[in-house]
This record gives C-alpha cells, sequence and structure tokens, in this order.
C-alpha cells in the first residue's frame, strides 16, 4: 500500500452537500473519517455515499460509555461494513472487551466483515499540563499513553489512536500486529489549530503510524486537492 493510501482525510464538515463537495475535490483520497459533526448531521448516508463510491470508511464516533451500551452501539456500527471504528480506552476494560464482541456478533450478523475497533488512548488535543492539572492523572503523559494503548491491546482491539509524539514507543511496547492511527499530523506549512501534540507526516509515519488522519491542512486549504497533492510529494 502506498502512503497516500495510508492518509485518512477527515471530513469534518457540518452537511452532506458539503462533505460531497470536497470528496469530489478530492478524487484520489481513498479513505475518508466521518467523525461526530457530520454523523449526527446525515446519519448514515454518508456512509452510503463514500461505499458507493468505493472509499475506506473512519468511523470516528468515540464510544464512551458503560458496557452494555458501548456494546449495543458496537452491535450497530458493525452493519456500516465501515474499516475503522473508535472507542475511548477510558471506558475500561470491560467495556472495551464487550464492545469487541459485539462488533464481531453484530459483523456476523449483518454478514459483513468487522470494522477493526481502535481505542483512543490520550486525544492530541490535551497537553502535558492538562493532563496533570485539570485531568489530575498522576501520570507523564507518555506513561499514559502507553498503559492506555497497553489496556486496549490487553482487551483483544485492534489498535489505538494516538499522537505521532508517542507512536515510536506505543509500536515497541505494543507490537508490529496492533495498528496505529495517527491524528495530530501537520505538515510544517500548516497551521497547529487546536492540535498540541504533532509531528510531520513524514516523521509520523517513519516514527511507527500506520495511518494518519489529516482534516483541516486539506480541507480548509484554498485548494484541497493542491494540499492533497504537497503533502503527498512530500512523503
Ligand atoms: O486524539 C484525537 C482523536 C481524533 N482526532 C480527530 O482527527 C481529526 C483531526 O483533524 P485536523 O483538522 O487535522 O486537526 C479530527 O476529526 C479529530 O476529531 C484528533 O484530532 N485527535
Amino acid at each position: 500500500m502506498s502512503n497516500s493510501e495510508k492518509i485518512i482525510v477527515a471530513l469534518d464538515v457540518p452537511s452532506l452537500g458539503e462533505a460531497i463537495a470536497l470528496i469530489d475535490k478530492l478524487p484520489e483520497v481513498t479513505f475518508f473519517k466521518v467523525g461526530l459533526e457530520l454523523f449526527v448531521s446525515t446519519g448514515a448516508d454518508i456512509l452510503t455515499l463514500l461505499k458507493d463510491r468505493q472509499k475506506r470508511i473512519f468511523l470516528d464516533l468515540k464510544f464512551h460509555d458503560i458496557p452494555n451500551t458501548v456494546a449495543g452501539a458496537c452491535r450497530a456500527a458493525a452493519s456500516y461494513g465501515v474499516d475503522l471504528l473508535t472507542i475511548h480506552a477510558t471506558c475500561g476494560k470491560s467495556a472495551l472487551q464487550a464492545a469487541a464482541a459485539a462488533l464481531q456478533e453484530g459483523a456476523e450478523a449483518a454478514g459483513c466483515p468487522p470494522p477493526k475497533l481502535i481505542a483512543i488512548t490520550l486525544l492530541t488535543s490535551i497537553t502535558s499540563r492538562q493532563l496533570a492539572f485539570e485531568l489530575k492523572i498522576p501520570l507523564e503523559l507518555p506513561e499514559y499513553a502507553l498503559h492506555m494503548a497497553l489496556l486496549a491491546k490487553e482487551a483483544g482491539l485492534d489498535g489505538a489512536v494516538c499522537s505521532p509524539q508517542e507512536v515510536e514507543q506505543l509500536r515497541q511496547t505494543c507490537g508490529d500486529d496492533f495498528l496505529f492511527v495517527c491524528p495530530g499530523v501537520r505538515p510544517s506549512w500548516a497551521e497547529a489549530g487546536d492540535q498540541k501534540r504533532s509531528l510531520t507526516p513524514a516523521q509520523a509515519f517513519s516514527s511507527g503510524a500506520d495511518y494518519l488522519v489529516i482534516g483541516r491542512p486539506i480541507t480548509a486549504a484554498a485548494d484541497p486537492a493542491a494540499a492533497w497533492a504537497r503533502i503527498c510529494d512530500e512523503l
């Protein structure tokens, strides 16, 4: 698989029309992420549209609830036939296990391959300072991210979402058969915005990321296709 096929473009827009406009401008993109904003506004219509266009889909709904509830959500989401699905590792091990089991059941019942279930370790918008003083987590940030990735692995998940700044260490400990998806990726020429723990696309891949998620550097650019091409050239 080429590096460009491992870049997932985040469709963080408020309507189906705006999503279609972006997808049309980015014909070379093979993998799109649908997050809370677009899914809440369009429901499954955006997933049907992407599947009709033979695109791969990362459904990033970041489930966070008790075991019975995340299991129900995963069972239902399994029928969409998406490729990746997210849950917060902070749900705890029993909820992660229940979610993973329900995803398999849901996929079997729907007759489609199960999505890879990946856990959010620590949002890429959080700083070490916030971790310590707002969230009151008494661990250093890399140690905390590693702990959450290992929790996900022990619960039988397929991988984790982490910042590119932590992926090298997480990869070393979790091994090559665990998937790492990194948002918070910024080309040197793009604005950081609310992302706090970034690396460039080339640095993120060389640190061990399997997939990168990139949104605004492409989707908010005056010419999204040119921004995409520039990122691919720089790799
Ligand atoms: O820790 C996380 C988990 C998910 N995201 C999502 O990735 C994209 C990033 O978009 P940019 O515009 O490139 O910042 C966005 O959809 C987030 O919901 C994340 O950033 N960090």
